[in-house]
This record gives structure tokens, sequence and C-alpha cells, in this order.
């Protein structure tokens, strides 16, 4: 993944405003990214913006830190639904901000919500890792997030993903939010389903993509290189290609059986998870698609060590219980 060079301009909107306007460079293609602020901006020391995202106005605080001599990263803590959130800059060159006499001060880490958000080289390490992998829907029906959330990350899930499909984004980041607490408190990561600005105003850790979803080098675009992206396969050529391309950081193999999680998805079955673990990849890979505790062997004989699961712990009489039984299974393999 290039770096992207990021040239960054300050000047004047009104009185009491400031815009200033990133060009920025990830595919080739400049991206205009545009900002309104309070007051002037400290990108090192931290500063408070008025940015207009949907047409709310938000609080934002900016944070600033070097990452490598080619690259700098930035987070910002808005406070857009009262859950402060942190934003993710990537730059090649050093924040203009800065340059124009900011004070340089040593910043804290980031924070999402009430936790230390993950770098990402933690966050790439914890997806080494990972074994097990949930996806969920905002428990409406049960009204139980919280405790679900809680019990199925005490019991063992390491990425949760908000997988409720249809739902407009301002209710999405509401429960994301939700989300992001329980990944604080329990140390894990968390995962946004199909969109890369949904991820970026979340703060999330993961961003997965479909194969009709956002293609990876625009998704990079808007995330920058410190949330990782993975992508879902159903064939041989799809997986293969995962397993290489730039940008993506894990796939998942599957369905291994048809599922009414995936209605009308073909289901490659586990040739396809068998023909995955022959790639002998180092990228982290998952199965999908209708495993439960039952076939979870199968699943493990064809060769995958990590799994993705919907039914077998959100429909699990106790999730937490079903969610520490997988991990234990993937984890003694
Ligand atoms: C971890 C994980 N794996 C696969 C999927 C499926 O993604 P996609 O094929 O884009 O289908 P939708 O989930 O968007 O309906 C996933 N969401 N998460
Ligand atoms: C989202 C998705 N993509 C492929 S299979 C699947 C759903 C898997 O759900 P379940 O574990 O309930 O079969
Ligand atoms: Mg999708």
């Amino acid at each position: 993944m290039r770096l992207a060079p990021v040239r960054h301009d300050g000047r004047a909107r009104t009185s009491a405003s400031r815009g200033c306007t990133c060009i920025r460079t990830l595919t080739g293609a400049p991206v205009p990214v545009r900002h309104q602020e309070a007051q002037p901006h400290l990108c090192v020391a931290g500063c408070t913006r008025i940015r207009t995202l949907a047409g709310a106005a938000a609080p934002v605080r900016r944070r600033g830190r070097a990452r490598t001599s080619a690259s700098r990263g930035r987070t910002c803590i808005r406070t857009l639904t009262g859950a402060p959130v942190p934003i993710r800059h990537q730059g090649a060159q050093p924040h203009p901000c800065a340059v124009a006499g900011a004070p340089r001060t040593r910043t804290p880490p980031p924070t999402r919500g009430t936790r230390m958000a993950t770098t990402a080289t933690t966050a790439r390490a914890q997806l080494a890792d990972a074994r097990v992998y949930l996806c969920t829907d905002a428990r409406r029906r049960q009204g139980d997030l919280v405790e679900f959330l809680d019990a199925v990350l005490a019991g063992g899930v390491d990425i949760v993903q908000l997988r409720d499909k249809g739902m407009e984004a301002a209710e999405e980041l509401e429960h994301l939010a939700v989300f992001a607490d329980a990944c604080a408190r329990h140390g894990k990561l968390l995962a946004v389903n199909d969109r890369a600005d949904v991820a970026h105003a979340a703060g999330s850790d993961v961003l997965h993509l479909g194969q009709g979803d956002l293609p990876v080098p625009a998704a990079r675009a808007i995330l920058g290189d410190d949330v990782l992206i993975g992508r879902s396969t159903h064939a041989e050529s799809e997986a293969a290609a995962a397993a290489v391309q730039d940008g993506v950081d894990y796939f998942c193999t599957g369905p291994c059986w048809p599922t009414p999680t995936k209605p009308g998805r073909h289901a490659p079955g586990l040739d396809l998870v068998r023909y995955t673990a022959a790639l002998g990849t180092d990228r982290p890979w998952f199965a999908i698609g209708g495993i439960d505790l039952g076939n979870l062997d199968q699943v493990l004989e064809a060769g995958a060590r990590r799994a993705v699961v919907v039914r077998a712990i959100t429909e699990a009489d106790d999730p937490g219980a079903a969610a520490a039984e997988f991990a234990k299974r993937l984890r003694e393999k």
C-alpha cells in the first residue's frame, strides 16, 4: 500500500472559522477533503474544530503523532452523538498546520470511547491471533446489546462486526458507539461492514468488504493504512486474489454451507476451504457460512483455523458459552 501524499492548505473562511482542503492521492486520484474549523488548527497539540457531517456541526479535537519518517498518522476525537470517536488520517508530509507554527507538544495516545485506540500494529497482531469473528445485528429484537456483547467478548470472540443490513448511517453509528465501548472493555477488535465512511466515522479497527462492495483502493483512500480491511471470497480465483491483493489484511472463504443469513449466496462448500488452506498464505483467513459447533470439526479438518460465525452464537441459548466453545476448539488446533 502506498502512503498518501497529503497537501493540507489552510485558509480563512470567516472570522470564526477556518477551512482547509487536503488533497489526498492514495490511488493516484486526488481526493479533496474539506474541514470546517472553529479555531485555528492545532494539528499536533490538539484543536477543536467544527466539522459539518451530514449537516450536523460537531466539535472535533485533533491530535497528531509521527509514525515514520515518511508518514504521519492523526487521530481526531469527535463528539458527534455524545460519544467521542477517532478519525484516522494519513499523510506523507508533515502536516502544514504544524509547520505553520502550532505548538508541538507531546500528545497522549488517541482514545476511542473509554479505551485506548488500538494502534494499527496492535490491531494487526490481534488479527493474526484472532480465531473467532462474530457478525451480529444490533439486537434490537432482544434489546440486550450490551449484555450480549459483554458475554461473547468475554467468552472468546476476537473480532465483532455490526452487520445489520439496511440500517441508516446515523443509527449505525449510534449502535457502533455501543460496540466500540464493549470492544474497549474487552480489548477486542471492532469491525464495520460494507461502508468505509461509517468505519471512518466510528473509528473502527476493521472494515469488511464483499466482492460487490467498495473496491479496496477506494476504501483505503478514505481510511488510510491504519484500518484493517477484509474481503469476502466465494471462488478459488477470489481467494487466490485476496491472499495477495495490496491493502487486504484478511479474507473469508465460503459459505461452507448454504445459510439463511446470506440468502441467495451459492455455497462453494469445504472444497474452497481446502483450496484456501493449500494456498499456504500467511495472510489471516476465515471460513464462513453455516458453521456451528456440530460441524466445526469438518471445517478444521478442511484446514481452516479461524471462523466467522453468525447464528451459532447470536441464536445460542448461552451466547457467551457458545463463543467460549468456538474459541477453545479453534485455539486447541
Ligand atoms: C467477516 C465477514 N465475512 C464475510 C462477510 C460477507 O460480506 P458480503 O459478501 O459483502 O455480504 P454482506 O455481509 O455485506 O451481506 C461479512 N459481512 N463479514
Ligand atoms: C455474511 C455471510 N457471508 C457469507 S456466509 C454469511 C453468513 C453466515 O452466517 P451463519 O453463520 O449464520 O451461517
Ligand atoms: Mg458487504
